[in-house]
């Protein structure tokens, strides 16, 4: 299985390195603390007031002016001005716009109406007007941002690892000094106490914290992350005067859940209006995926325009757009895995041009202001009513009918079926998972000291995958209060030395010489260990690191770092007695089910929506509880055009062969994981199963085509490995979910062995109906089926016979718009 952009934000979290090799700030020298203000320095505070409009008129003059002359924006738009007009009179606001609404106008506009209004107002000195923190998940738009505003002569700055020390140093003595209006970073940059420290004492305070895509912050969003709950940490623990959170997608639950985080009360909700009368909504069904590339190629032809389709993995951006420009459309892919040069040019391209198709993951929309956009498809099923709303949104914000067609098809349930059920690992590795981040040497640590762990080493010991363990080690943060991220640090450098390094004036400094003496030399490259030289030589470990990045910037060395590990401060004792953990555990687990739960939920109301006996805007408006459309149909979706729901029939679900069972369990000797054999027989990957390259065994994805169910298969593993039905299995029933399973007869550690079985891969028979694959390609004109494994792309029904009987897994929908 190729990757996939499962994570809407690309999100990275390689930029902590940079900030580790800064000294905590020292509190400067006549700098105020922010703590030590009081409330009523800050005028804008005690112009607080319920009222949606300005109460003060030298406000919205103030505002009004420096909209024109900054931004030259004439007019507030939608809520923009009541929502500007609540943060300078003090107050925390959240805002619902749609894509392209103006959301990021509510807070830039304050930020930079602070000081003005300082002055105006005769308080705080010329470098004492605070700054504006804006947390954004979407790396890349920080910075298109940031350049957006330099441009404005607004001074913005966004903390990313891609500067140079002098920069990075030279950014935070800005910060401190006052002189940033707007400060762009990533969530993850609030597990780095130097930097949370730091914003404490910046001049004048922090006047507003602005969240960017703050459904994250909700458990019932569709991308929560439970480190953004650390943003409202943040904004306590720094003070800020006021928070603004914004989202293009937030349910009523979702918007009254981020209200509750910031104790916003309904004044400060401001929505707009979800129903978009230039978008015609079509819903095209097809009996097979291949069906799709005929229907498709006739709209492009006759609806020419920038147009974007929405795949689910990476993979398919690059072999979609192939058939494309096969077909003589000007194609391009994009996802998040690909070059940031190259995502640049095509982003470029498709903004200077009007005939561009984008191929792209869900990585692709977020910050493309093009108003043109006059197609968006999507080829593959969405993962929730949220993503289809948010992504046809990016259609036609010039006003101008655009359309929308979503092609659906019963093979798209195996691709969701595998993110949905990817992520849930079994409760015996959070178990093992547990036991580790608990065991003896971090039980006799006090409160106060830190462990250091390896969350890659951990991913793949425990089966994990990376952003689980991260959600793992968040929940056990914020939920249980054991422990707090204080950063991160590369365990391992190794670099290649050009002569310069041999020279003696190259080490003149304590940590060069440390480094000298520890870095051991191996054929090309020499490795040294931070913590080790650190150790042994008595120079802190900082001194080394910044030594090796002064020495790399220099061309001295090309330096590589790898083996994050993540420290985390105790900050209650652990746990040492089984029957807590065994606590922790089930608190865990029964979130992490009720995730994967949710996830199918979401997938349903998708369905329920598409297929349902009513119009479809009026459904999408619905779902977010926007209640104004005062007409009952929007006369230009597929209902109102046919006023026919969508005819469509999942396909049968297929009985699970004894055979290929027992081929899957000869080639591994795993019996205490039926998820982890469930996993193999269906196609997910996890990192076990990549250590122990399973994926490239014919046993892998033997049972994954469509009409085979995950749960299904959980099932009939959970009987062969002869334990008791897993809570796992229970998953689409949470409510009759046992709390634990039984580890008696488990054999824990279990060194997982992949066998070359000689067992004839079930899958074998499947074969392209005439052609050869076509280099990747996934369609082929001529009718044959090349199937490329992974992309999710198959043809059904050529292998092996299906005994028809309900699905366990679609019908009957959960339809939440009735
Ligand atoms: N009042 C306004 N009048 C005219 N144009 C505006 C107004 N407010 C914002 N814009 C413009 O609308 C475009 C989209 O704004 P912005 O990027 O802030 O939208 P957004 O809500 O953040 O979208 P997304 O959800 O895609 O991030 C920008 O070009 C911005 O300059």
């Amino acid at each position: 299985m190729s990757h996939s952009d499962g994570d809407e934000f690309g999100f990275s979290s390689g930029d902590e390195e940079a900030l580790l090799a800064i000294p905590d700030n020292p509190q400067p020298s006549g700098m105020k603390r922010k703590s030590d203000s009081n409330d009523q320095d800050f005028p804008s505070k005690r112009h607080a007031s319920s009222s949606q409009e300005f109460t003060n008129p030298a406000i919205e003059h103030l505002a009004q002016k420096l909209l024109i002359e900054r931004f030259g924006i004439p007019k507030f738009r939608l809520e923009q001005k009541a929502a500007v007009s609540r943060l300078l009179h003090g107050k925390n606001a959240v805002v619902v716009f749609p894509t392209g609404g103006g959301k990021s106008l509510c807070y830039q506009l304050p930020a930079i109406v602070f000081p003005e209004l300082d002055r105006l107002e005769g308080v705080r000195g010329p470098d004492d007007h605070g700054i504006s923190i804006v947390v954004s998940p979407l790396i890349a738009l920080m910075k298109d941002q940031v350049d957006a505003l330099l441009k404005k002569g607004i001074a913005a700055a966004a903390m990313d690892s891609s500067k140079s020390r002098e920069e990075f140093l030279q950014l935070n003595s800005d910060i401190r000094e006052g002189r940033i209006r707007l400060l762009y970073c990533a969530p993850e940059r609030l597990n780095n106490e130097g930097f949370v420290s730091s914003i404490k004492f910046v001049r004048g305070g922090v006047r507003m914290i602005a969240i960017d895509e703050a459904h994250c912050i909700s458990e019932w969003g569709h991308s929560f992350r439970p480190d953004y709950l650390k943003v409202a940490r943040f904004a306590s623990e720094i003070k800020a005067e006021r928070v603004v959170c914004l989202t293009a997608t937030a349910t009523p639950k979702v918007a009254d859940d981020i209200c509750k985080v910031f104790d916003v009360d309904s004044h400060g909700l401001f929505r707009t209006p979800m129903y978009r009368p230039n978008l015609e909504l079509d819903i095209q069904v097809t009996q097979t995926k291949l069906q799709k590339f005929p229907h498709m190629f006739k709209f492009l032809r006759a609806n020419p325009g920038p147009t974007v389709i929405y795949v689910t993995i990476q993979k398919q951006t690059e072999a979609l757009a192939e058939d494309l420009r096969a077909k003589k459309f000007k194609a391009r892919a994009f996802h998040s895995g690909l070059p940031t040069e190259l995502k640049t040019q095509v982003q470029q391209e498709f903004m200077e041009k009007d005939d561009i198709i984008i191929v792209a993951t869900i990585a692709f929309g977020m910050g493309i202001d093009k108003s043109n956009i006059r197609n968006v498809i999507h080829f593959d099923l969405p993962s929730s009513v949220e993503s289809y709303s948010q992504q046809i949104g990016r259609a036609g914000r010039d006003g101008l009918k655009s359309k929308c067609v979503f092609y659906l098809c019963p093979e798209d349930f195996y691709l969701r079926e595998i993110f949905i059920y990817g992520d849930l690992p079994s409760r015996d590795s959070v178990s093992r998972f547990l036991n580790d981040v608990f065991k003896s040497e971090h039980v006799a640590l006090d409160v106060g000291e830190t462990i250091e762990v390896s969350q890659y080493a951990q991913a793949r010991e425990f089966d994990i995958r990376p952003n689980t363990l991260s959600i793992l080690y968040a929940q056990l943060e914020l939920k249980f209060g054991l422990i707090r991220a204080t950063g991160s640090k590369y365990a391992q450098y190794s670099f290649e030395a050009t002569h310069s390094y041999y020279q003696a004036q190259s080490a003149q400094t304590p940590a060069a010489n440390a480094i000298k003496r520890y870095a051991a030399k191996a054929k090309t490259l020499h490795h040294i260990d931070a913590g080790a030289a650190s150790s042994s030589s008595g120079v802190v470990r900082a001194d080394i690191v910044r030594q090796l990045n002064d020495w790399d910037e220099r061309g001295i060395i090309k330096l590589k770092a790898s083996g994050v590990t993540h420290l985390f401060r105790i900050e209650q004792k652990l746990p040492s007695k089984p029957e807590n953990v065994e606590l922790i555990l089930n608190g865990l687990y029964k979130e992490m089910e009720d995730k994967e739960h949710q996830e199918m939920i979401r997938s349903e109301q998708v369905m329920s929506l598409i297929t349902g006996a009513s119009c479809l805007s009026r459904g999408i408006a619905a779902y977010f509880g926007d209640t104004s459309m005062d007409f009952v149909e929007c006369g230009h979706c597929s209902w109102c055009k046919t006023h026919k729901a969508i005819e469509f029939k999942p396909l049968p679900a297929r009985h699970t062969s004894q055979g290929v069972i027992a081929e899957i369990l000869a080639a591994t000797d795993v019996r205490d994981d039926p998820r982890f054999l469930a996993r193999v027989a269906f196609g997910i990957q996890s990192p076990r199963i990549t250590a122990l390259k399973l994926s490239s065994h014919n046993v892998f994805r033997s049972l994954g085509e469509e009409g085979y169910h995950f749960l299904d298969l959980l099932r009939e593993f959970t009987i062969a490995c002869g334990t008791k039905a897993s809570s796992a299995v229970a998953a689409s029933a949470p409510s009759s979910r046992t709390s634990s399973t039984s580890k008696k007869g488990m054999k824990p550690g279990t060194k997982l062995v992949a066998r070359s079985s000689s067992a004839s891969k079930s899958s074998s028979s499947y074969k392209s109906r005439g052609s050869s694959s076509t280099r990747g390609s996934t369609y082929s004109s001529r009718g044959s089926t090349s199937k490329s494994r992974g992309t999710g792309y198959s043809s059904r029904g050529s292998r092996g016979s299906r005994r028809p009987r309900e699905s366990s897994y679609i019908p009957p929908f959960y339809n939440p718009f009735k």
